[in-house]
């Protein structure tokens, strides 16, 4: 779990006058879930592309560490790839379709259809079998193009948007699917859109802005990282007075109606002193505190409004 199986060094790639990726790092450990995250446009494709070997980096270089040696790119059967754009065969039997991509993928036919088999009634699909993928839900296709990634276990697994078209009982399916295949051993690189998924699957996270790294780490360096404290909600039995004294460790404050404020914590605030000012503003009823979201930390980042600047219909308090 702690060798880097892929090292990728200061890699670029330019398409004509747009830098798509600029001079990016980064490190997977195999075994791992890694997610690489970013704004439309950022660069998340080109850097997949070429991790895959499907271009070459302008300067810079990719160290993957194949099991019969290192090589610039991840591929041949080490790697499992699903990509943004499906293409799957919609005019044949789904599980033709899986067998002919197990073959492709060193598979006997038998061994092709027992696993294809096994996963499509994992995933409930065990009796559409026979039927044309065309006439399955976008959902399902995505299930079956999953199973078309991962049939001949690769090492080295790419899933690009994996959750898109999916409904939430089925994204959590796959989160599990993807938890399981990284518990045998294979690693993950996952581009996906979906934050508050993505924050409960990643081991380590690139966020990509215009190219270039925004943030890595854990979601706990993150957080860290982000400077973004704790929100906390504080519900009085009546209303606070309208003007706030200063409230220590408190960087900014909304009132979310006439009960409720929202603070935004610095993250070196000391709670209890806080709350000893809070009781001093009136009767509390309620409170809930929140750490920085995935979702909190990207917008952050990649220059949106964060969590502690929302816009609201509220007024405005000093704090
Ligand atoms: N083949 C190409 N020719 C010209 N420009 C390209 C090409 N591929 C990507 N780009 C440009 O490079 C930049 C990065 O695009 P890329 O597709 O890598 O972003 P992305 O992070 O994958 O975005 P999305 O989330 O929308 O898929 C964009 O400005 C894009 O227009």
């Amino acid at each position: 779990m702690t060798e880097s199986i892929l090292s990728v060094e200061a890699i670029r790639k330019q398409y004509a006058t747009v830098t798509a990726v600029d001079r990016l790092n980064f490190q997977i450990r195999e075994g791992e879930i890694f997610a690489l995250l970013g704004p439309n446009g950022a660069g998340k494709t080109s850097t997949v592309r070429m991790l895959i070997g499907i271009t070459r980096p302008d300067s810079g270089r990719i160290r993957y560490q194949a099991r019969a040696g290192e090589q610039a790119a991840i591929t041949g059967p080490e790697l499992g790839y699903l990509p943004e754009e499906r293409g799957l065969y919609q005019d044949q039997p789904v599980l033709d379709v899986l067998v002919y991509f197990g073959r492709l993928q060193g598979l006997s036919r038998r061994d092709a259809r027992g696993r294809a088999t096994q996963w499509l009634e994992r995933l409930d699909l065990g009796e559409r079998a026979t039927e044309k993928l065309g006439a399955l839900s976008k959902g399902n296709q995505q299930k079956v193009q999953l199973i078309s990634t991962i049939l001949h276990r690769p090492r080295f697994a790419v899933l690009d948007e994996p959750f898109s078209g999916l409904d939430p009982v089925n994204q959590e399916r796959f989160l599990d699917l993807v938890r399981e295949l990284r518990a045998e051993g294979m690693t993950v690189l996952l581009s996906a859109h979906q934050m508050a998924l993505v924050e409960r699957l990643a081991d380590n996270i690139l966020l990509m802005n215009q190219g270039q790294e925004a943030m890595t780490g854990t979601l706990e360096s993150l957080r860290h990282d982000s400077g973004l404290g704790t929100a906390l909600e504080v519900q009085f039995r009546d209303q606070p007075p309208r003007e706030l004294p200063s409230l220590s460790g408190v960087q900014d404050s909304r009132r979310l109606d006439e009960r409720r404020l929202r603070l935004s914590l610095a993250s070196d605030s000391d709670m209890n002193e806080l709350l000893g000012a809070l009781q001093g503003l009136g009767a509390i009823e309620a409170l809930h505190s929140e750490r920085p979201s995935l979702h909190d930390i990207y917008l952050h980042a990649v220059g949106e409004k964060g969590p502690n600047s929302e816009k609201n219909d509220a007024e405005e308090m000093t704090a």
